[in-house]
């Protein structure tokens, strides 16, 4: 099955200037697709077009199988690291421990058991060389700490599919070199990844597809 089927999709903020216009895409499940692109070819737009943040004037996204159309994502098997999401935020009232936990959120009679969590925490925080962190407030870690333990939360949730948007902006290179690593490691174990870059694409030699954004189109 596609992890992403998209076809004929058209987007545009204002309706006389498309941003991405008849687009049509698959990724397959177990793919790990680097998507890059100059500044303002609409790799944002893209993402927020997959994740249902924003609605496609024309054409069909579907995300493992479900039309995104139908408004119904619940249950869908998503993990999203959004850019920079904590930093320029030192006081940011939360410890590593609370910020994994509600990535673990699930509503009432579909609660993971407070032991089930713990391990699970523990177990994304260590793949990502982070255990040691887990009662710092995240505000005082670096922004590629925080980049790090932002990625433990959401595989922690164990996705079918991963997406990343500019995960190496402003991170250090041991943390660019740890995400490579579980990003390799995830996909060899059947995960599904969509990352947007701008960085260095060469050292994310795990990749098996490379696409790019341009004049509208993504092409491979
Ligand atoms: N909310 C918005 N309203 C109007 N235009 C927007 C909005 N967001 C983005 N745009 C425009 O859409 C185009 C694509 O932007 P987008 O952020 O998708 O590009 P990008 O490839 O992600 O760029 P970058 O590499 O700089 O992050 C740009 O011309 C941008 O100015």
């Amino acid at each position: 099955m596609e992890a992403i089927k998209v076809e004929h999709l058209s987007f545009g903020y204002t309706g006389d200037v498309p941003i991405l216009e008849d687009v049509n895409l698959k990724i397959d499940e177990g793919d790990y697709v680097i998507l890059t692109g100059e500044n303002g070819s609409g790799k944002s737009t893209f993402l927020k077009l997959v994740l249902g943040q924003l609605s496609p004037n024309q054409g069909k996204i579907e995300l493992l199988g479900r039309d995104m159309a139908s408004g119904s994502f619940r249950g869908l098997k998503i993990g999203y690291v959004p850019q920079n999401s904590i930093s320029g935020n030192q006081d940011f009232p939360a410890t590593v421990e609370e910020v994994m936990r509600t990535g673990l959120y699930r509503p009432l009679g579909k609660r993971l058991s407070r032991k089930e969590c713990n391990k699970r925490v523990l177990q994304a925080l260590t793949e990502l060389g982070m255990e040691d962190f887990l009662k710092r407030r995240i505000g005082e870690l670096s922004g590629g700490q925080q980049q790090r333990v932002m990625l433990a939360r959401v595989l922690a949730d164990e996705p079918k599919l991963l997406i990343l948007d500019e995960p190496t902006v402003g991170v250090d290179s041991s943390s660019i070199q740890a995400l490579c690593e579980i990003l390799e490691k995830k996909h060899k174990e059947g995960l599904t990844i969509l990352m947007v870059t701008h960085g260095n694409t060469r050292i994310f030699a795990g990749a098996n597809r490379h696409l790019r954004a341009e004049e509208g189109g993504i092409t491979e």
